[in-house]
Parts: structure tokens; C-alpha cells; sequence
């Protein structure tokens, strides 16, 4: 399907707080793509089902969030924020980078940004279990699935420069 579209469609997924809206903002303005933060979209459009308290988070209605993002994805050129990946189709995209932290850097991330405790144990056990990557590699074919570390600044920079040149070559191949 990607033959469709004439610039790439790039999900961005991974553990809350290691640096997806970061890395996703920063490459989408360098490439002059569209960035689309789901989780921004699932709050503001009403995309789900109402609020977990415990958790903090709302209950996804993947139907509506699908048949929201379906035209704006069909066209290509997104690149696509958000901490879960199984849900989308996989024809959407042509490239899923998963975000990678350190537990402790994780951890530190996590607290910053005040999340009741057990929303944090739940996020790190995620990652030390690398349940998005496995989700990921179940989801998506094995060679579109790239992992990558979110430690440090150095990490965000060249991740930002990996995603521009993969763009590139994207674009290369289509002409
Ligand atoms: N590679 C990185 N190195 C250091 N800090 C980072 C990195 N990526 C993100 N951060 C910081 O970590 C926090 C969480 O990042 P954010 O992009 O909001 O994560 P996510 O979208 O995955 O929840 C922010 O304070 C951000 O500035």
C-alpha cells in the first residue's frame, strides 16, 4: 500500500516518558512532516471510552481512533506519537522506531512528571519487559521495526538524524 503514498508514514512508539513526543516533533519539523500525537487526539477528538483514574489514562475506542486518522494516513507524510502500536493497521506505516530507556533514567523521567506510583511501576515493568517492542515485532513485519535508544540528548540528536536520512532514502526510492 505504501506504493499509494508519496512520502512515508513513521510510527513512533515506546514506554511513556521515553522520549517519543520529543524525538517525533523534532524529526516531523526537520522533514516537514505532520506530526500526529495520539494521545492528544484521543483527549481532544473523544476518542474513547472515559478515564481510568487509577491509572490516569483514558480507554482507547480504537474504532473511532482508526477511522479518525484513516484519511490523514492514507495520504502519507505523518509521523505518529504514541505508547501502544497494535491497534493501528499495519499498512499504515513504512517505518516503527521503538523507543528504548534505561530503568533508572526511566524511572527518573517518570516521577518528574508526577505519576501516581503504581502508573509508574506498571510503565517500568513495561519496559524492562520490552512489551512494546514485542508488540512491535508481533504487529509489523520484522525489517520495519527498528529499536532505539532514548538515554541522552547525543541519542536524541542522532535518532533525529537517522529518521531525516531514512526519509530521504524513502523519497529516493519512490522517484
Ligand atoms: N533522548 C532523551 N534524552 C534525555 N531526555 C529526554 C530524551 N527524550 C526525552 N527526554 C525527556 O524525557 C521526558 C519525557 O519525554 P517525552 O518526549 O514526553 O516522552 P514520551 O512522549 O515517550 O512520553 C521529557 O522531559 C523530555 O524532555
Amino acid at each position: 500500500m505504501s506504493s499509494e503514498r508519496n512520502l512515508p508514514n513513521i510510527l513512533i512508539t515506546g514506554t511513556p516518558g521515553t522520549g517519543k513526543s520529543t524525538l517525533a516533533e523534532l524529526a516531523a519539523q526537520d522533514a516537514g512532516l505532520s506530526y500526529i500525537n495520539v494521545g492528544t487526539l484521543v483527549k481532544e477528538r473523544l476518542l474513547h471510552e472515559g478515564y481510568d483514574e487509577d491509572y490516569q489514562s483514558y480507554i482507547l475506542d480504537d474504532d473511532k481512533v482508526i477511522d479518525e486518522m484513516e484519511e490523514q494516513m492514507s495520504k502519507g507524510g505523518n509521523i505518529v506519537d504514541f505508547h501502544s502500536c497494535e491497534l493501528f493497521p499495519e499498512r499504515w506505516f513504512d517505518l516503527i522506531l521503538v523507543l528504548r530507556t534505561d530503568n533508572t533514567i526511566l524511572y527518573d523521567r517518570l516521577v518528574a512528571r508526577n505519576y501516581p506510583q503504581n502508573k509508574i511501576t506498571e510503565n517500568i515493568e513495561c519496559e524492562i519487559f520490552q512489551v512494546v517492542l514485542e508488540e512491535a515485532r508481533e504487529s509489523y513485519a520484522p525489517e520495519k521495526v527498528v529499536e532505539l535508544q532514548s538515554n541522552s540528548v547525543d541519542d536524541m540528536d542522532s535518532n533525529a538524524s537517522r529518521i531525516e536520512k531514512w526519509i530521504e532514502d524513502w523519497k529516493a526510492r519512490k522517484q
